[in-house]
């Protein structure tokens, strides 16, 4: 109770104070949610809030965490508290003058049980994400690999979205008229509630090629040579462009693009670009005028964005020769969240947020979520621990799960899998049915090929992770990118990676140790993190990682059977045929009874991690 007291009386004192610059980091410690495992400590920098401006709140990539993460407090709160979060800051925006507008850019499904594991897919997780009010939501790759999976979003989550889904270069099959036809509005002009600022809003997916063939993804370089694109440019009073996506905000071609075709048309109206797909947190400054943000992944992170000195047609606001363009990468938990809005745990929740939170209750009950195989006997992780060590899940895999899973093999052969397949750690403790999905949700089995010549299946697995990389993008014409085999990019910046190992000593600030967790360096700096974090270090993994089944390594079959995770097959196929050994889909069989990974995993688990 003391420490909960002391905490609401820090947070009222710390509302006074967010109007200035960010001050000092400040430090107490608070427990977060009944569910969350253990209190956090946690210094904040403030919100850089644009009093009399634009501010956005962003999130992206949420691959259906929208219960939060139950085993990681620093990032324990959930779809409804983010609801009453974003109340409180509408409220603020409404009492000086600003505005407050919030984005998505895709990627919402697939990663987490609160999706993954209803039938059909999404059948809670609609209800709850569309209760949140957007402004601009857009579609990501996961909601387009499964033919299935995008008739569903377009069905239902572009209806709950009518006026803020925008979907620039995406076309749906429409089986009546036979045609590929928009997906959802391909831009979107509106104004403002206080300030009257007049946003014309893209919503662009990267050119994936992945896709179900009932969608199509037009190419960046195609749609802005569209007609509506040029004349939507064109539009008379647009104050700011805001340009959304499933897009990287940096070494992106589809965002260099998109940023100049618009300078190519208008020459200094500010351009804000809200960014995902390779789970960072990063801020990239085009030039003073435009800026770009990307907010992490799993609702760790609620990407925090304020523009101040932009023009607005109400109350005769002019617009700065330099609009300033501020960031924040908040974490998404209680203590953060009632920090920034000014509010305590009993003024914070909101009646439609707490109702949310009870419906994500209740569908993770409903789908026995918690269900447990096994309990992990130590963490294992996929980037916080070098590959290989005793301590990296992929690891785990290639020495233990895949050999004891394809053991029953009759032939010589050899499995390999992309290590994107697997999406998050595994912590010591309960490893429930929601873990399996956190793990790997994907429902691509796996398949064969059969009597593979030695030499050549032997070589797939350098050649996947390694120099083939360039040589393989050439020789499938263009149409596949191998940036699509490269497992996501670590939580944070590569940028960012340094030798600091948070298990040697603690740092401190103040009088307490601080949580390990981002500690990002983007194009305004070092101080975009809300929470000041021990630094955490991330390993590069490679993209495959295989194992021989059925002979030992002194020795050398003529053939193997050359079993693979059905996602990489289109590599692996192209693989073969550099190597000389040319073989299509028609020679390929589905194997392990067209078991998932997810299967694999949760049933290794069941037969080896009893709880003690
Ligand atoms: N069936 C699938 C689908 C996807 N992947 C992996 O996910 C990566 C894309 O995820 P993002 O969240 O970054 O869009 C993709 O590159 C694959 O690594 C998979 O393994 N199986
Ligand atoms: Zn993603
Ligand atoms: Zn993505």
């Amino acid at each position: 109770m003391e420490v909960r007291a002391a905490a609401d009386k820090f947070e009222a004192r710390a509302w006074k104070l967010q109007c200035k610059a960010p001050a000092p980091a400040t430090s107490v410690i608070v427990t977060l949610k009944p569910s969350a495992p253990s209190p956090i400590s946690a210094p904040l920098r403030e919100l850089p809030w644009a009093p009399g401006g634009l501010n956005f709140l962003h999130t992206t990539d949420t691959h259906g965490w929208h219960g939060g993460h139950l085993q990681e407090a620093q990032y324990s709160a959930d779809w409804g508290d983010y609801i009453s979060f974003a109340h409180h800051l509408r409220q603020r925006a409404d009492d000086d003058g600003s505005d407050l507008l919030l984005v998505d850019t895709g990627d919402r499904v697939e990663g987490n049980g609160l999706y993954d594991a209803s039938d059909p897919k999404g059948r809670y997780t609609f209800d709850i994400f569309k209760q949140q009010r957007m402004d601009v939501i857009t579609p990501g790759n996961h909601e387009l690999y499964l033919a299935n999976t995008s008739r569903r979003e377009y069905d239902e989550v572009v209806p709950d979205f009518r006026d803020a889904y925008i979907a620039s270069n995406l076309d749906l099959y429409n089986l009546k008229s036979g045609k590929y036809e928009a997906f959802a509005p391909r831009y979107r002009k509106f104004t403002t509630k206080n300030r009257g600022v007049r946003v014309l809003a893209f919503g662009f997916m990267f050119n994936f090629h992945g896709n179900a063939n009932n969608t199509f993804v037009q190419p960046v370089q195609d749609t802005i040579k569209e007609q509506w694109f040029q004349d939507a440019l064109r539009t008379k009073d647009v104050d700011l462009f805001l340009v959304a996506g499933h897009v990287p905000v940096r070494d992106s071609q589809e965002y260099d693009l998109i940023y100049r075709a618009i300078r190519d048309v208008v020459w200094d109206t500010p351009i804000v670009f809200f960014g995902g797909h390779t789970h960072i947190r990063d801020f990239r400054k085009f030039e003073k005028k435009a800026y770009g943000i990307e907010s992490g992944r799993y609702m760790e992170t609620l990407g925090f964005l304020s523009i101040s000195g932009v023009a607005g047609s109400k109350n005769g606001v002019m617009a700065a020769s330099s609009p300033e363009f501020k960031r924040s990468y908040i974490d998404n938990n209680l203590y953060s969240m009632h920090h920034h809005s000014g509010t305590n745990s009993s003024s914070f929740s909101t009646e439609v947020g707490r109702n949310v939170s009870e419906s994500i209750h209740a569908a993770r009950k409903a789908m026995k979520l918690d269900h447990t195989f096994g309990c992990a006997p130590q963490d294992y992780w996929l980037n916080r621990a070098a590959y290989p060590s005793n301590s990296s899940l992929l690891s785990l895999l290639e020495t233990q799960v895949l050999p004891d899973t394809f053991r029953h093999l009759k032939n010589a052969s050899i499995v390999i899998t992309n290590s994107g397949a697997i999406r998050f750690d595994i912590f010591k403790g309960p490893f429930t049915t929601d873990t399996t999905f956190l793990v790997s949700p994907f429902t691509s089995g796996f398949r064969m090929l059969r009597n593979v010549p030695y030499k050549a299946a032997s070589q797939v697995l350098q050649l996947l992770n390694n120099e083939g990389q360039i040589a393989l993008e050439d020789l499938v014409d263009g149409s596949v990118r191998t940036k699509d085999l490269m497992p996501p990019l670590p939580p944070v910046s590569l940028r960012n990676l340094q030798d600091v190992n948070v298990f040697e000593g603690q740092q401190v600030i103040g009088d307490k140790p601080t949580v390990p967790g981002y500690t990002t360096i983007d194009d305004a700096g070092s101080d975009g993190d809300d929470t000041i974090h021990q630094r955490i270090q991330f390993y590069d993994v490679p993209n495959v990682i295989g194992v021989d089944v059925g002979f030992s390594s002194d020795e050398k079959p003529e053939t193997v059977d050359l079993v693979y995770n059905e996602f990489i097959q289109d590599w692996v196929l192209v693989a073969l045929q550099y190597l000389g050994k040319k073989y299509g889909k028609e020679d390929t069989e589905e194997a392990l009874d067209g078991k998932t990974m997810t299967d694999v995993i949760s049933g290794w688990v069941g037969e080896h991690w009893e709880c003690g």
